[in-house]
C-alpha cells in the first residue's frame, strides 16, 4: 500500500504570526501532516519549490509564485499605519538617505520591496542595497542604514544606538492612506487540486485557532515574554496592533502596493489575487 502524502505546512517563526497558530495543531488534522517554522525567506521559497503545501508566506512572494499559489481566505498579517517590528535604522535621517548604503535582511521578502518603493517613489532616494544577515551591528558596518523585520528588528530597537528609527508600515500609511499586507496564508495550487477536503480542514483549523489565539492573547504573549524578553504590556501593544485579517482595506493596500511593485520592474507580472475556498476559485475585488 502507498502511503498518504504528508502535508507540509508553513509557520512563520517570528512571533507576528503566533497569535493565529498558538491553537493550531497538525497532529489533531485528521491526515498525515507535518510543520516547518521558519523565517519568511525560506518558507517562500519552500512555497515556490512546492516543497511546502500550504501555510504563511511573504505577500510578495505568493505574488511572484501566483501561478502556482492562492490565498487562503481571513489570514493575513497586516497594519494600517505603524507596524513595530518592520524597521529601517539609518545614520541619517530617512529623507537624507540619497545614496547611501542600505543593508537589507535576508529574511524577508515584502519589507525590502516595500523599502524599495518607498525608497523610490516616496523619498525619491537612489540607495544602493545590499543583503545581508540580519544583525544591527555588523549591517551598521556595512551600511549606512539596515533593514530588519520580526524579532531581529524588535530586539534591535531595544538597543539604542541612536540611530534614526523608521517604521515602513507608518511611512506607508503617510505616504498612501493604506494599510500594508506583510504575510498571506496561500496553498499550492496542484495541492488544493489534489486534496482539497484536506485544505478545507487545514483553513478551519487556521481560522479557528486565529478566533481563539485572539480572543485570549494571555498564553501567546508568555510565551513572547519567555522567549524574546519584554513586558506584558508592549506584547499586548504588538499584538493588537497588527491585523490578522484579510478584507477589503487589506485587499486594497495589498493590491497597490503589487501595482508598484510591478511598475518598478520588482514583480515580472500583475497579480491577480485570487482566494481558495472549497472547490471554488474567487478573484479579489480590483
Ligand atoms: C510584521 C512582520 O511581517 C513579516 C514580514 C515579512 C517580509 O518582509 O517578507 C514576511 C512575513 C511577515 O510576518 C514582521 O516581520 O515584523
Amino acid at each position: 500500500m502507498t502511503q498518504p502524502e504528508r502535508t507540509v505546512i508553513g509557520k512563520i517563526s517570528y512571533t507576528n504570526s503566533w497569535p493565529v497558530y498558538h491553537h493550531f495543531h497538525p497532529s489533531s488534522l485528521s491526515f498525515p501532516a507535518e510543520m516547518v517554522s521558519e523565517v519568511p525567506a525560506v518558507l517562500n521559497r519552500g512555497m515556490a519549490a512546492g516543497d511546502i503545501h500550504v501555510g504563511a508566506l511573504s505577500s510578495f512572494a505568493y505574488a511572484a509564485a501566483s501561478d502556482r499559489l492562492v490565498l487562503l481566505p481571513g489570514l493575513s498579517v497586516s497594519a494600517d499605519g505603524p507596524v513595530k517590528s518592520i524597521f529601517l535604522f539609518s545614520k541619517m535621517p530617512v529623507h537624507q538617505i540619497g545614496n547611501a548604503r542600505i543593508a537589507v535582511t535576508n529574511t524577508s521578502a515584502t519589507s525590502v520591496n516595500l523599502l524599495k518603493i518607498l525608497m523610490h517613489k516616496a523619498i525619491g532616494a537612489s540607495p544602493e542595497y545590499i543583503s545581508a544577515d540580519p544583525d544591527l551591528n555588523v549591517m551598521m558596518n556595512q551600511g549606512d542604514a539596515c533593514l530588519l523585520i520580526g524579532d531581529h528588528a524588535i530586539r534591535a530597537s531595544w538597543q539604542d544606538q541612536g540611530y534614526h528609527v523608521t517604521d515602513l508600515g507608518g511611512l506607508w500609511k503617510e505616504w498612501t492612506g493604506c494599510s500594508m499586507t506583510f504575510a498571506v496564508w496561500a496553498v499550492n495550487r496542484a495541492a488544493a487540486a489534489r486534496n482539497p477536503e484536506a485544505i478545507a480542514e487545514i483553513a478551519e483549523a487556521f481560522e479557528l485557532s486565529k478566533r481563539r489565539g485572539l480572543s485570549n492573547l494571555g498564553p501567546v504573549i508568555q510565551e513572547a515574554c519567555c522567549t524574546i524578553g519584554g513586558t506584558t504590556s508592549y506584547w499586548n501593544d504588538y499584538f493588537r496592533n497588527l491585523c490578522y485579517d484579510f478584507g477589503e482595506r487589506q485587499q486594497e493596500g495589498l493590491n497597490l502596493y503589487f501595482r508598484y511593485a510591478y511598475d518598478m520592474g520588482l514583480l515580472p507580472q500583475e497579480v491577480k489575487m485570487e482566494l481558495w475556498s472549497h472547490n471554488l476559485l474567487t478573484r479579489v475585488k480590483e
